[in-house]
């Protein structure tokens, strides 16, 4: 998969990340701290990374930021993103089953070394649910992209 990646810190744990990325095979797209010479403000790398999933330039992104909050929130502006703040396996397991999210968002300071492998392997093991009700979800958060948000 090609994936794009983005953190506004270089910490050992983005790095990580990256290692990981690639140790399991996939294409690493990486933006701000990871890209010298990149903005590595989170607002503009994070949205960098999701505006690729948006524009099919990746499948999918993962931003990092310290908390993970202003990451997963510029993300979340892009039309057809839906980020995920992740601190665990099971919040990742239910993003990617029921929000069909497309871009994982993390804590640079929650995020263990070992954290990091159980939310990786639960977001790359997931797909999203065929259940009518779930589907119906993501299809009225993806109507919220073209401004429509009448019940
Ligand atoms: O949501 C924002 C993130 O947690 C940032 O990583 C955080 O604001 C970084 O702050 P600073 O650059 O002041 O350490």
């Amino acid at each position: 998969m090609r994936i794009s990646v983005s953190s506004d810190m270089d910490e050992p744990v983005a790095r990580s990340l990256v290692a990981a990325l690639r140790d399991r095979g996939h294409e690493v797209r990486p933006h701000g701290a990871l890209r010298p010479g990149d903005d590595p403000q989170w607002a503009v790398c994070s949205q960098a990374a999701a505006r690729e999933v948006a524009d099919g330039t990746a499948d999918q992104a993962v931003v990092c930021c310290w908390t993970g909050t202003g990451a997963s929130i510029a993300a979340n502006k892009v039309p057809g993103v839906r980020a995920a703040l992740c601190t665990d396996a099971y919040t990742a397991d239910g993003a990617r089953r029921w929000n069909d999210a497309n871009v994982l968002a993390l804590s640079l300071r929650l995020t263990s070394e070992p954290l990091l492998k159980e939310i990786l392997d639960a977001w790359f093991a997931g797909a999203p649910s065929t259940d009518a009700e779930d589907r119906q979800n993501v299809d009225r958060v993806r109507l919220f992209d073209h401004g429509n948000t009448r019940r």
